[in-house]
């Protein structure tokens, strides 16, 4: 048995299904990302894996103990396996350090101190101990939470999108330093979000998610290379359809833009991004909308261009 097993969860609400039969076998110190859109399941599955919802059939275990739910448990939880989500509740009128410290209230003092000290400086907030959360930014606020949630060293830490009020570059910051610091800690993660970008910034081994089940699972460069399906194509870039051609897409990196011979269509619209133009193109025939990227800053709006591409880079995908 691996370190930690979900077996054939599922989970229904209102006769709806909200997880269909999800299971999962992770190592000691594993990371893994669930992506979904939104509604597909990935709070609930989390909320269930750390003993705080009430499944109709399947089972977590963390090693050989059962993860029981708060139908079987008095006090809902564990501390071995700890859900850390957006709505983090930081002591309004506790500091920072009271905020870590708190749920090491119930330790031994000595091994509290210990901890207390090597979060704060673990997550760098050391010059901030002693202030109170007003007087923080929200990226600290969250590292706060996050420190808290790690004080009585869980095992599983489960990461619902706990990053979602920050900026990009100060979400990407966080997860790097924190992915550091899970490896040295050998903490197991599971980090769900409907964003691959943030994802991938925690780890490769990915989990697709729609509707309750898993739609396929691997590391990135598979996925990207071989979806089996167009929602999980989409999730790595945009994908064109080919016209006159049953389920086959190409992305618009693996576009050649060609001053004759190909699929002709004219630029309709243009955006800067940082290393390439994104352009729109209205394909002549069918009418059709295009992105194609433009890696050259060659064509402007109301240019006239052939596209063309490899058989090999088109997808063949069912849904
Ligand atoms: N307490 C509840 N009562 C009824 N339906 C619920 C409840 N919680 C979740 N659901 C439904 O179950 C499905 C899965 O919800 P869940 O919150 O797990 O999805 P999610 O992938 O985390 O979505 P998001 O990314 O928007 O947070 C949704 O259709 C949702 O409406």
């Amino acid at each position: 048995m691996s370190f930690f097993n979900v077996k054939k969860i599922k989970k229904s609400y209102q006769g709806t299904a909200a997880l269909r039969e999800f299971s999962l076998n992770l190592d000691r110190g594993e990371f893994l990302s669930i992506v979904g859109e939104s509604g597909s399941g990935k709070s609930t599955l989390l909320r269930i894996m750390a003993g705080l919802e009430v499944q109709d059939s399947g089972q977590v275990f963390l090693e050989k103990e059962e993860i029981l739910n708060p139908k079987k448990k008095l006090v809902p939880g564990y501390d071995q396996v700890k859900l850390i989500h957006q709505d983090y509740h930081l002591l309004p009128n506790s500091t920072v350090l009271e905020n870590i410290r708190r749920p090491l209230l119930q330790y031994d003092k000595s091994y509290a101190k210990v901890r207390e000290e090597k979060l704060l400086e673990q997550f760098g907030l050391k010059e901030f101990r002693d202030r109170f959360p007003r007087q923080l930014s929200g990226g600290q606020q969250q590292k706060v939470a996050i420190a808290a949630a790690l004080a009585i060293e869980p095992e599983v830490l489960l990461l619902d999108e706990p990053f979602s009020s920050l900026d990009t570059i100060q979400k990407h910051q966080l997860i790097d330093e924190l992915g550091r610091m899970f490896k040295e800690l050998k903490t197991t993660v599971i980090f769900v979000t409907h964003d691959l970008d943030d994802a991938l910034r925690l780890t490769d081994n990915l989990i697709i998610l729609k509707k309750g089940a898993v739609v396929q699972n691997g590391n990135s460069f598979d996925l990207c290379t071989n979806p089996e399906s167009q929602y999980v194509a989409r999730l790595f870039s945009p994908i064109n359809a080919i016209p006159d051609q049953k389920n086959a897409f190409i992305r618009p990196n693996e576009v050649k833009l060609r001053s004759k011979g190909g699929l002709l269509g004219h630029v309709v619209d243009l955006r800067f991004l940082v290393h390439f133009n994104s352009l729109q193109i209205k394909l002549k025939e069918s009418g059709q909308i295009w992105e194609v990227d433009d890696p050259q800053r060659k064509y402007q709006v109301g240019d006239r261009v052939y596209l063309q591409w490899e058989e090999k880079k088109v997808l063949r995908l069912l849904s």
